[in-house]
């Protein structure tokens, strides 16, 4: 694969990483799970992504931090308790397929190796076009390449940066939450949308856009291809309990999940684009 001028590959620990620099950003994805860890626009130098320095990289075990990919099933297995949560590509290698550079971006597109495993029959094709420029653009791509329709779930579970979680507000949700933490009870978002404690939280509402004030830093957030919205942060105590967090890194980070729960149909021949704009 000939990788274009704003893009390089860069071994570290178990895993390669694909470098992205070009006149507008910085960020770095790891083929493994086709993870994006960091993405910093250059006209304001801001990290807009949280990775855990307790981040496993070897290549085996799913990220901590950045923007985890959850397909084809999100959160545990509907059926089987004993399959891994938030599905199996993220803890898989993925491959780059194509690769482009213009004036306004860098256009990369993997795919991983395995689609279909246990938990899930489906005949799928998926990509992941990444598109790295003032802002980043995700688009993960299920085909139906079988002649039978399927239902998945899934996510773009990003973890956003926040310099204090104590300090942060997310605007633009409306309507209600099914609290994972209280057994999918439904509750009304709070306004402001502040947070205090464990949050885990399926917002079955679908707004396009959403933002995230931390500091002085304002994160949007767009989203499309969703049913719901997940709002996750484990608070201390369960940061305490992760290996692979630090213990007080529930508060740089707020995750905010474009995300499929309800379950999405594809027909044969047909394909679903969820995607996620971060800027
Ligand atoms: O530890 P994992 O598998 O990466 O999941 C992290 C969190 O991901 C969120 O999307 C889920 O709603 C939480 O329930 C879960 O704890």
């Amino acid at each position: 694969m000939h990788l274009c001028n704003t893009a390089s590959l860069l071994p570290q620990d178990d895993i390669e990483m694909l470098i992205i620099d070009n006149e507008h950003a910085h960020a770095t994805i790891s083929l493994f799970g086709a993870h994006i860890l960091s993405f910093t626009p250059k006209h304001d130098k801001v990290q807009r992504l949280w990775l855990s320095k307790n981040a496993l990289l070897d290549g085996k075990h799913p990220i901590r931090g950045g923007i985890p990919i959850c397909w084809p099933w999100f959160g545990a297995h509907a059926t089987n308790a004993e399959l891994s949560s938030h599905g199996y590509v993220r803890n898989q290698n993925w491959h780059i397929v194509d690769c482009q550079d213009t004036e306004q971006c860098t256009k990369i597109s993997l795919r991983p190796g395995i689609t279909t495993g246990l938990g899930f029959d489906g005949q799928a094709q998926l990509t992941m076009i990444i598109t790295v420029g003032a802002e980043l653009r995700i688009q993960l791509v299920t085909e139906n390449t079988g002649d039978s329709a399927f239902t998945y779930t899934g996510a773009l579970h990003t973890y956003f940066h926040v310099d204090d979680i104590n300090d942060c507000e997310l605007t633009g949700l409306t309507g209600e939450y099914l609290d994972k933490l209280q057994d999918f009870k439904r509750f009304d978002t709070p306004t402001p949308y502040r947070f205090n404690q464990e949050t885990d939280r399926v917002h079955l509402a679908t707004p396009k856009e959403l933002a995230i004030t931390s500091g002085n830093h304002l994160t949007h957030i767009e989203s499309a291809g969703h049913d719901s919205i997940v709002v996750w942060n484990p608070w201390s105590e369960k940061s305490v309990s992760m290996q692979d967090m630090e213990d007080d890194g529930f508060q740089k980070m707020l995750c905010v999940e474009t995300a499929v729960t309800l379950g999405q149909q594809v027909l044969p021949g047909q394909s679903h684009t969820l995607e996620q704009v971060i800027r």
